[in-house]
């Protein structure tokens, strides 16, 4: 069995006997600044910064930095086995591409390429509600769909349905934006791709959505675009409002954007599935709780009922062990994946995702951890 850390010996092995290093640098981190030299400045406003003074990006930084890993010594294995099967998904490591809209400000390939690249690899894709490639379109074996539910229903029943026939297994319900959180990077240039008619792909494509305009796309886009302005903002979304989707839903369903440990039990009490704890990589509540430090209150609240999901600010193998140690089950994989696919489309996505298996497969063969599911409260310390 081959482990996800092998990737470092062979671009050690290409650089020693080939003399070729890796076009994309292997610091997953560093990923932000190399991915600049190719994106317009409309593209990296919209896709770096965070909300405001981006106060909750720095936040979720500065809590990964405090949490430690304690290594163990001598209880290893040769082999990891990184494996696990979430809600019903199997997956060769507790890692998934988070739900990321309008990929084609990265690159043309957009989400055709994401997917590929993590279909590839056997890694479960996230589908985003606002993605510039329509459902139909993913060619994925493992693949969700994030919802953001629509304030028009009968749109809404018809992203369920068209989601399910295109064999998506589980529903990722975004719930920290209900509008689009005060981004002065975007505001300052006047920016928001989906004015412009992107990100648009699931709306246009659909026949319910085509039904309710006064005339064709092609003939007023404008009017199309304006018609989902009016349906994406969904602020008055309620606890209630998650029933529509239980009846309309026979899948898994997951809550994205869950911070307060009273919303964790509310979930619970709501009969959905799994919440991922997030705070959208601080895009949203400019101030809010570093993602990390929201997690262990869950967790420990919630974890035996629901699945525990993770994400905002995971960058490297370290980053993915701590979430992991602290509760969650699995990572979801934002900003980083994006990068990779402006650097250089689908391959530029793989290279991401090995660099970050292979880094989360080195951490536990460090740390003397077989599989991370040994990982637990006692593998960290808060610094
Ligand atoms: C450009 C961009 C677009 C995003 N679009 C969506 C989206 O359509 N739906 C959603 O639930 N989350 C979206 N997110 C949030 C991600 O799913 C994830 O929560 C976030 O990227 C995690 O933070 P990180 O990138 O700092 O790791 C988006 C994030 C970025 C950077
Ligand atoms: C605002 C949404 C439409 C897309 C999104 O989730 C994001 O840009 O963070």
């Amino acid at each position: 069995m081959a482990n996800f850390g092998d990737y470092q010996l062979q671009i050690y092995l290409q650089g020693m006997l080939q003399g070729t290093t890796p076009e994309i640098t292997t610091d997953l981190a560093r990923l932000e600044s190399q991915a600049a030299g190719k994106l317009s400045a409309e593209a990296m406003g919209y896709i770096v910064p965070s909300a405001g003074s981006g106060a909750t990006a720095r936040a979720n930084q500065a809590a990964f930095e405090r949490w430690r890993l304690v290594p163990r010594m001598l209880r290893g294995s040769t082999e990891r086995d990184l494996s696990c099967t979430i809600l019903g998904t199997a997956m060769p490591a507790p890692v998934l591409v988070a739900p990321i809209g309008v990929q084609t400000l990265a690159h043309p390939d957009g989400e055709l390429a994401t997917a590929r690249a993590a279909d590839a690899l056997g890694l479960t894709y996230t589908h985003s509600t606002q993605a510039s490639h329509a459902i139909e379109e993913i060619e994925a074996r493992n693949k969700w769909f994030q919802l953001y539910y629509p304030t028009d229903p009968d749109v809404c029943l018809s992203f369920l349905q068209r989601a399910k026939a295109a064999g998506y297994a589980v529903l990722v319900v975004t719930l920290d934006t209900g509008t689009i959180g005060w981004r002065p990077a975007d505001l300052d240039r006047g920016f928001l791709p989906f004015l412009k008619g992107e990100g648009l792909a699931n709306y246009f494509s659909d026949p319910v959505f085509q039904s309710k305009l006064a005339k064709p796309i092609a003939e007023d886009p404008g009017a199309a675009v304006m018609q989902w302005a009016q349906m994406f903002p969904h602020v008055g979304l309620h606890w209630d409002d998650l029933s529509f989707l239980r009846d309309n839903w026979d899948g898994p369903i997951v809550l994205k954007g869950i911070l307060h440990v009273e919303d964790a039990k509310l979930a619970a009490e709501h009969g959905v599935d799994g919440v991922i704890v997030s705070n959208h990589g601080g895009r949203q509540v400019d101030g809010a709780i570093a993602a990390l430090d929201a997690l262990p209150p869950i967790a420990e609240a919630v974890g035996e009922q629901l699945t525990v999901l993770f994400d905002s600010g995971v960058r490297t193998g370290a980053d993915a062990a701590k979430a992991l140690a602290l509760g969650a089950k699995a990572v979801l994989l934002g900003r980083p994946l994006l990068y990779g696919l402006a650097l250089a489309g689908q391959p530029g996505v793989d290279h991401v995702l090995r660099c970050f298996l292979a880094d989360l497969d080195l951490t536990l063969a460090l740390t003397s951890h077989a599989n991370h599911r040994e990982l637990n409260r006692d593998s960290v310390v808060r610094g």
